[in-house]
Formats: C-alpha cells, sequence, structure tokens
C-alpha cells in the first residue's frame, strides 16, 4: 500500500469532489476557522521560505515599527476576495505581518463572508492599511492572490475583471492561493480574465485546472499544500468513480520491467514488431527503433521498405531488419516477415511512424491481428480514414492509439472539444473505441476505457520537434511486448513510458536548453532519465 502522501500527490479533483471532502471534514468536526488557519499557516511558512525578505532579524525590530517602512520588511500586497480564497489570504497577511514584512490589503468587495470579514476587522485593528480600489494601491514587491479559489462560479466582470488586468502589468509577482483567480477549477478555463501567477499553491488535492492546456501559462510554479485530509475522506467522495490522477515517479518507476530475473533469455524479454518509415521518411524508423532499443526489449524486428533496410542495419544492428517490398512512391507495399514467422509472433506491434498513407494495407493488416497494438502517426491517420471506433471495437486484443491533438481530433471528431476540456475528451475517445488513448500534449493524458485517466504532471516544450513521437511510439512498443511476457496491465506500462520519455525530455532541456532537445539526443537521454 503507498504510503498517505504518495496517494494523495496522485489524487486530482474538481471543485465538486473538493466541496464534498471539505463538507466531510467540518462535517466530522474540524471548525472551518481552525482549517483555514491551518491551510494558511502553511502558506504563510512556504512564502517565508521561498520569497527572500530584505528583513533583518524581526526581533531586532521594536514592536511599535514592525510592519512600517522603516522596518525595510518586503512589502506584500494581499489581494482579498470575498470568500474563504480572501480569508486565507488576510490569514496569511497577518502572519506575514507579525514576521515584520510590509503588509498592506486590497479588498474591493463589500460583501464578505463572515469568517472573511472577521479577519479582515482583525488585520485593521493591526494598522494594516486596507484599500477599495486599485487606484491607491502603493508599490510591492509581491502579491498575494486570494481574491477567488475553487469557488469562482462565473465570469469576472469589472471591476475586479479590469483590477486583475492592471495587476497582472505591473512587474511584480503574483503568488496564487488555490489557483490563479478567474480560471475555472475543472477545465482551467479564462473566465473573463485571470491572475498570470508566478507561483500557485493548490490546497490539499491537485485540481483539474492544473493540467488542462489553457491554465498553463497562468499557473506559474506549482506546488501541492497538503493539510493531512484524511484519505478515507477522499475515497469517500471519489468512491468508484472513475480516478483521474498525476503519474508520480514512484508510479511509473514501479511498473519498469526491473529488476530482470537471473535467469532470463531474450525472448521472455518481449518480441517487438515495428511496421515504420519509408523512402520519404527513412529518419523516422530509425528514431522508432532507437526508441524501442532503449526500453531494454528482448528482440527488436523493424519491418522497413527494402531500400531502408541497410540504413536501419547500420543504426540498429541488434535488431532484425525486415526488408519489405516497395510501392513505386517507397511505402511498405506488404509486409513479407522471415519464413515461419506471422504477426502474431509477436507480444506487441507498433505500426505507424513514416509510413505515408500509401501503407493503407499494411496497417488494415496490423489492425486485424489478435494481439496487443500501439498505432501511432500515419497508423493513426489511416485509421481514421477507416473509421476508427467501429474498427477498433472489432478488435479483442488491447489497441493502444498515441495521437497528438491535430491527429485526435481527426480520429474522434464527435467528442468533447481537447480545447474545452482534454480530460473529458480523451475519456470519451478511449470509452467509445475501447481503446487505450494517449493524448500527446504540455500535459499529456491516458485514459482507458473505463473513464480513468493518468496525467503526465510535468513535461518541457522541448519536446515540441518532430521525431519526439516516434521515440516515444519505439520506447512504448518495447515496453508494451515486455509488459506481455509479464503480466504487466497495459495501462500501467504505457503511463511509465509516457513519464520516462517526459523526464528524457526535461532532464536533456535542462543540460540543453529547450532549443537543444532533438529527437535524436532524446533517445540518448532515455536511460539518464532512469539512472
Ligand atoms: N479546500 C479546502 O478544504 C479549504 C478551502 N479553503 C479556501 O476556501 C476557498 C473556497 O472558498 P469559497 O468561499 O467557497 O469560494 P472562493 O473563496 O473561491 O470565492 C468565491 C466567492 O466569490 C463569489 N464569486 C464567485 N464567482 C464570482 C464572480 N465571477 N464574481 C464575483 N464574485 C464571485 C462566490 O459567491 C464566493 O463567495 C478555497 O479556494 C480555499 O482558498 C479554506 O479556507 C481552507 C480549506
Ligand atoms: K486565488
Amino acid at each position: 500500500m503507498e504510503d498517505r502522501q504518495e496517494q494523495i500527490s496522485q489524487v486530482v479533483v474538481t471543485a465538486v469532489q473538493m466541496r464534498n471532502i471539505e463538507k466531510r471534514i467540518f462535517a466530522a468536526g474540524m471548525p472551518v476557522v481552525a482549517l483555514m488557519e491551518k491551510v494558511a499557516g502553511l502558506i504563510a511558512r512556504r512564502i517565508l521560505e521561498i520569497f527572500p525578505t530584505l528583513l533583518q532579524n524581526t526581533f531586532s525590530i521594536p514592536p511599535s515599527l514592525r510592519g512600517s517602512p522603516q522596518a525595510g520588511g518586503s512589502r506584500i500586497g494581499i489581494l482579498v476576495g470575498p470568500g474563504h480564497n480572501g480569508g486565507d489570504a488576510l490569514v496569511v497577511a497577518r502572519e506575514l505581518h507579525f514576521r515584520g514584512y510590509q503588509v498592506w490589503i486590497y479588498s474591493p468587495f463589500s460583501k464578505l463572508k463572515e469568517l472573511t470579514s472577521q479577519h479582515l476587522q482583525y488585520a485593521q485593528s493591526l494598522g494594516i492599511s486596507i484599500y477599495q480600489t486599485i487606484e491607491q494601491l502603493p508599490d510591492s514587491d509581491l502579491l498575494i492572490d486570494g481574491l477567488f479559489g475553487f469557488g469562482l462560479e462565473r465570469n469576472l466582470t469589472d471591476p475586479i475583471a479590469s483590477a486583475i488586468n492592471q495587476l497582472n502589468e505591473l512587474s511584480v509577482p503574483i503568488y496564487s492561493i488555490d489557483l490563479p483567480s478567474g480560471l475555472h477549477t475543472d477545465t482551467g478555463e479564462v473566465l473573463g480574465t485571470a491572475i498570470r501567477a508566478t507561483h500557485t499553491f493548490c490546497l490539499g488535492l491537485w485540481k483539474l485546472a492544473f493540467f488542462q492546456d489553457q491554465a498553463l501559462e497562468y499557473l506559474g510554479k506549482a506546488e501541492l499544500i497538503d493539510f493531512d485530509i484524511p484519505l478515507a475522506d477522499v475515497e469517500a467522495v471519489l468512491q468508484d468513480v472513475p480516478r483521474i490522477k498525476r503519474i508520480t515517479a514512484a508510479k511509473a518507476l514501479a511498473t519498469l520491467p526491473l529488476p530482470r530475473p537471473a535467469v532470463t533469455h531474450k525472448y521472455k524479454e518481449g518480441h517487438l514488431l515495428l511496421i515504420c518509415g519509408s523512402r520519404r521518411y527513412a529518419g523516422g524508423a530509425i528514431l522508432t527503433g532507437l526508441g524501442a532499443r532503449a526500453s531494454g526489449v528482448g528482440m527488436l524486428s523493424i519491418a522497413v521498405p527494402e531500400s531502408l533496410k541497410s540504413l536501419l542495419v547500420s543504426h540498429l544492428p541488434e535488431a532484425l531488419i525486415v526488408g519489405c517490398p516497395e510501392t513505386e512512391t517507397g511505402a511498405i507495399a506488404h509486409l513479407q516477415l522471415p519464413e515461419n514467422t506471422d504477426l502474431s509472433s509477436f507480444n506487441a506491434i507498433a505500426c505507424g511512424p513514416g509510413l505515408t498513407r500509401d501503407a493503407t494495407p499494411i496497417v488494415q493488416e496490423a489492425i486485424a491481428v489478435d494481439g496487443p497494438l500501439i498505432l501511432d502517426a500515419d497508423g493513426l491517420n489511416i485509421l481514421a480514414q477507416m473509421g476508427a471506433i467501429a474498427t477498433l471495437k472489432k478488435r479483442q486484443a488491447v489497441s493502444v492509439l498515441t495521437p497528438h491533438t491535430g491527429e485526435f481530433q481527426r480520429l474522434f471528431p464527435d467528442v468533447t472539444d481537447t480545447k474545452h476540456d482534454r480530460v473529458k475528451a480523451v475519456q470519451e475517445a478511449a470509452a467509445q473505441s475501447s481503446a487505450v488513448v494517449l493524448l500527446k500534449g504540455a500535459r499529456t493524458a491516458i485514459a482507458n476505457p473505463q473513464g480513468g485517466v493518468w496525467i503526465v504532471p510535468e513535461s518541457t516544450p522541448a519536446l515540441a520537434r518532430g521525431g519526439s513521437g516516434d521515440v516515444l511510439t519505439g520506447l512504448l512498443g518495447g515496453l508494451l511486448a515486455q509488459a506481455a511476457t509479464k503480466q504487466i496491465p497495459v495501462e500501467d506500462i504505457v503511463v511509465t513510458a509516457a513519464w520516462w520519455h517526459s523526464q528524457a525530455g526535461i532532464i536533456a532541456a535542462q543540460e540543453r536548453t529547450e532549443l537543444g532537445v532533438d529527437a535524436f539526443t532524446l533517445t540518448q537521454y532515455l536511460l539518464k532519465a532512469l539512472t
């Protein structure tokens, strides 16, 4: 059983689920005011850690001067909304004031929740300046955004909307409490306008917004403030609802086919067939092969057009390169496997990179095989032409699709728009096609047909380059072939492949900048991500 912190760090919730979990905690007797004090105390402590004060030692300042300009403390502007997000912010304001920061408060709302109003009153009694209009605001070194949290229900309108726009224009870092104010908690959509946070403290459990494309530019660096939500409350609310989870390193690494048994042989470590490449796209075949090599798969066969055979052999001497008859355009005309092997002799088949659409019969042949199949790139485009859902429904064995957004739209034109809610879109696609669908992107999401979704929580724009996807297909194929021989659940191995691929990109970008991660280089960083 994973430890509590590991389980909590995987959970992703909607606003409604968070509200229901919060209700259980209050119903069990935890006073709201106590929870607010606990949460805001944790936030204040993190701010003290990560935002250097210009303070001398606070105890050297006479109490009468604490928080005053003479004290020399950093100037902190606290943005207070009408609800408990504002309440959190006011507790943070009070605590930073006592730590010697120069704190002021922006409180533009007249109607505040009771608890929020009490904290405002106490802040005022401490002599902390409170402003109602944006024009009055003094300079600051840091702003704390406590305007709205997961209680935001509708588009923001003026005056708060224009105030947020003006605050975004200041070149002052903004730390947001729970969510950048203005973001929809579930879809990450900007409701009118939103705070562009430098840093976001997500409270208690990760919200769905943190994994939606449109939110990413508003979140800044995100971290979870764990305030000891009992797992029992999470389970009670989420129950048998299909789970949306973050892929943690622990989760991804637990599935790797490591360590290997002392006694094994190459066929026990999986046999993968890659069907890829064309005269026009020779490189895709090489990159896919290199991705497969890095997976550790026991045996690797690569079917390419005959004219690519010697090229592949030179790059992948350990692989069995199958030169196939080719069309006049240089695509694979048909699969000519060595005698007494046929498509069912492989533990997994990965089909698509660099094939071109002239290889349609080959893709149809691969789809007809009753074994684990990964479709990518032209394999997906051809599947889309065939009608993805009807075609895949006929398959008994597991299908894994690895589309980017464009391919996804062609495959599943009738599901939720990925721009609106990627997670919902990929859930619907997997349910309708009975396939495991890996929707690539800044936050790659993997859905199984039962509605469960795993999300890669961090990646790098360095991977947005031709060939990155080919590497993933090879890596995933090699892992899937090994998983088949070891009864590792398919969904788990897809999750591990996606995490591994993004980790390699992150490490490569750290060492070579985001401009330095071409697909070949990426293949050279895959094993580094594990060591
Ligand atoms: N998750 C927890 O267990 C804890 C959460 N805390 C904090 O509480 C907020 C949620 O508080 P809530 O009062 O429900 O909502 P918000 O503070 O996010 O504010 C919404 C507030 O504003 C009104 N409102 C909604 N939409 C608009 C709009 N477009 N324009 C104007 N006003 C709007 C709405 O009526 C609400 O009153 C959570 O994020 C945490 O920060 C606890 O303090 C700690 C535990
Ligand atoms: K906020």
